[in-house]
């Protein structure tokens, strides 16, 4: 390969002719006069040109070959081989890569998911605190409504106390001088009766002698006959001694006889009382009575059974904040095990304002743990004055007779059961609630007394220590509201249209979109208020010409239906707006009357995750922050 660098090789064997020296071939001695530089460079590019030349040889040699298409063809194969090989590794780099990308993925997702967590718990740590803040100032707030609820007690009773002391005073002067009048007449009008008397002295005395002389020879008269027909009958009776026993024994009978017939006749009324007819004080109740049964023959089939069905969910149809259904999901739980158990019940409180759910949950509790339900109204005891101790004991009495177990109810309970010190209860109010006490001392495996109020803050104390759970319904927050317009519109709207029985039909829009427009204009509305809506709707579409229900009559009926109740808001007494609606009242939202149209327009409230949180917190926290200093002053 000398030549290839421009160096001439003396002595050249001819190709064909193996090299002297194999370790020499490639070598090529340098030139005698080189310098030192110059055999330093040679050595740098000198190389072994042996295997290249075997190689060539070996070409030539393949070439000659018969079999040289063969090998040549093998090789090509083996080529391709090699390449597939090649092919088949990158292909598993490949998957390899994809395969660490898919890792990295999950990696990344199952750390976003943790983070998702972590801020969910610090939110829910965040609202739970802020819940517990909200609570806390509702309870100070309660705290100090009841000091002045008492200062004002107090100074009402100071004022009666000296009104009625002035009063008996006066009285007492009236009485004094009244006496004196009285102590003049008589004696006037003995010294009259005593001048007659002395005067008339004679007839008087002859009158009375002859009346004595007439009297007795009537009695003597008398004793005379008695005598005789008495001791004729006794010398019968005593003589025949079949007559004396006969006389004995008829008489004993006739005592026993009369006796009995009264203990039965009183231990009968009772039992068929108990069983025949529902107490009077008892307004609603899911148990069967024949009285009822004779009266609505059809209701009462219908009611025996859908008892039999499958017991239903005890929120079926009751839309509340989450962690409210929570509480109430594990009460209905542990009611039902209670039943199935025969353990004993535990008492409720559900207290808030009116027509957030507590009679329709407790309808709906009862028909899930198997058992009657029976609801009263605490409004009704006190007009039955002396009688309302008896209807009391025979609402127990009855209540204690069934057999699946009562929900006994009671609507209004502030009503009968509010502080015995208080001055405007009745002495008949306060043996009713001394009755209602000593039937509610003990547990009850029977009876699951369920106290529904808007001011519980009334109770009598014993009231309270018999109260094992207290549940606030507050008023709806904005997710709360939208679940119960998409209920009622379904409900009242869309179901009936769907049946195509009536003539009932319904523009075609977003109705998602409207119920959640409709959930922000409607705040501070009760659950019963959003169920009104939903009868409005339907009477419009019914009203209407074509029978056709719009969207825009859907508006304007929810802002006639929100106009309305800010009215009654306002409406409410001075006493109302300060005791148990305040920290629900300041939930409305502000109110424009349009200047042009004369119609509403309600500020839209963002749906904000707190609002949804809870009901009691979205009150609380909205109401408190809001008093001033000033307002404050002006209550007290
Ligand atoms: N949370 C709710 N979910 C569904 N419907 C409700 C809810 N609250 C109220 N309603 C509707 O309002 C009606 C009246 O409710 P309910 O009688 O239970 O209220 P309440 O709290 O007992 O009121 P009150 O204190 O005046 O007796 C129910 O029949 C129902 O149609």
């Amino acid at each position: 390969m000398s030549w290839l660098f421009g160096y001439s090789r003396p002595q050249m064997p001819p190709a064909d002719e193996p090299p002297a020296d194999s370790g020499d071939s490639g070598s090529t001695a340098p030139p005698v006069n080189l310098t030192k530089a110059e055999k330093r460079a040679m050595e740098a590019y000198r190389f072994d040109s042996s295997a290249l030349e075997r190689a060539a040889q070996a070409a030539k040699e393949l070439e000659r070959s018969k079999h040289a298409k063969e090998a040549l063809e093998i090789s090509k194969l083996q080529e391709i081989t090699r390449q597939q090989e090649q092919m088949a590794k990158i292909k598993e780099y490949e998957a390899a890569i994809e395969q660490s990308k898919v890792e990295q993925k999950k990696v990344d997702y199952e750390e976003r998911r943790k983070t998702l967590q972590e801020e969910t718990k610090q939110h829910q740590m965040r609202a739970q605190y802020q819940d517990q803040l909200a609570k806390k100032r509702y309870e100070e707030q309660l705290m100090q409504q009841q000091k002045s609820q008492d200062e004002i007690l107090r100074k009402q009773e100071e004022s009666v106390a000296k009104q009625e002391a002035l009063r008996r005073a006066t009285i007492e002067h009236e009485m004094e001088l009244r006496e004196k009048n009285k102590l003049k007449a008589i004696e006037a009008e003995a010294r009259a009766k005593a001048k007659a008397d002395r005067e008339n002295r004679d007839i008087t005395l002859e009158q009375i002698r002859l009346k004595a002389a007439e009297n007795r020879t009537t009695i003597l008269e008398s004793i005379k006959t008695a005598g005789s027909v008495i001791g004729t009958g006794l010398n019968a009776l005593v003589t025949d001694w079949d007559k004396t026993l006969a006389a004995a024994g008829g008489l004993s009978l006739l005592a026993l006889g009369v006796y009995t017939a009264k203990g039965a006749t009183s231990v009968t009324a009772r039992f068929i009382e108990a069983r025949i007819g529902k107490p009077t004080l008892v307004n609603e109740t899911s148990r069967f009575s024949l009285l009822e049964a004779i009266k609505h023959p059809i209701l009462t089939v219908s009611k025996a059974v859908a008892s039999f069905r499958k017991p239903s969910d005890a929120l079926a149809g009751v839309v509340l904040a989450p962690t409210l259904e929570k509480r109430l999901r594990d009460i209905a739980i542990a009611t039902k095990n209670t039943r199935l158990n025969k353990g004993f019940y535990r008492n409720l409180l559900m207290y808030g304002p009116p027509g957030t759910g507590k009679t329709l949950f407790s309808k709906k509790l009862a028909k899930h743990s198997g058992m009657d339900y029976a609801i009263l109204t605490g409004g009704d005891v006190a007009p039955m004055g002396k009688d309302a101790v008896a209807a009391i004991h025979k609402v127990f009495d009855w209540a204690n007779t069934s057999r699946k177990g009562v929900l006994l109810f009671i609507d209004e309970a502030d009503a009968f059961l509010r502080k015995r010190s208080s001055e405007r209860i009745s002495e008949d109010l306060r043996a009713a609630l001394n009755a209602f006490l000593y039937r509610t001392s003990d547990q009850s495996s029977r009876i699951m007394l369920v106290l529904a109020s808007n001011t519980p803050q009334q109770f009598d104390s014993a009231i309270n220590d018999r109260l094992d759970k207290m549940i606030e319904f507050g008023l709806p927050g904005y997710e709360e509201r939208e679940r119960l317009i998409r209920l009622y519109f379904d409900k009242f709207v869309l179901q009936p249209a769907s049946e195509g029985k009536r003539r009932l039909s319904v523009d075609q829009f977003d109705y998602g979109a409207l119920c959640a427009k409709l959930a922000a204009r409607t705040a501070g509305m009760s659950g019963r208020a959003l169920s009104k809506l939903g009868v409005a709707w339907q009477a419009a579409a019914y009203a209407s010409d074509d029978g056709r229900l719009t969207e825009q009559m859907c508006i304007e009926i929810c802002d006639d239906a929100v106009a309305d109740h800010r009215q009654k808001m306002e409406w409410l007494s001075e006493e109302e707006k300060s005791r148990s609606m305040r920290p629900y009242l300041l939930d409305l939202p502000p109110l424009d009357v349009g200047s042009e149209t004369g119609k509403v327009t309600v500020t839209e409230i963002p749906n904000t995750n707190e609002e949804a949180t809870s009901q009691t917190k979205q009150v609380k926290d909205k109401t408190v922050p809001k008093k001033s200093s000033k307002d404050i002053e002006k209550e007290k």
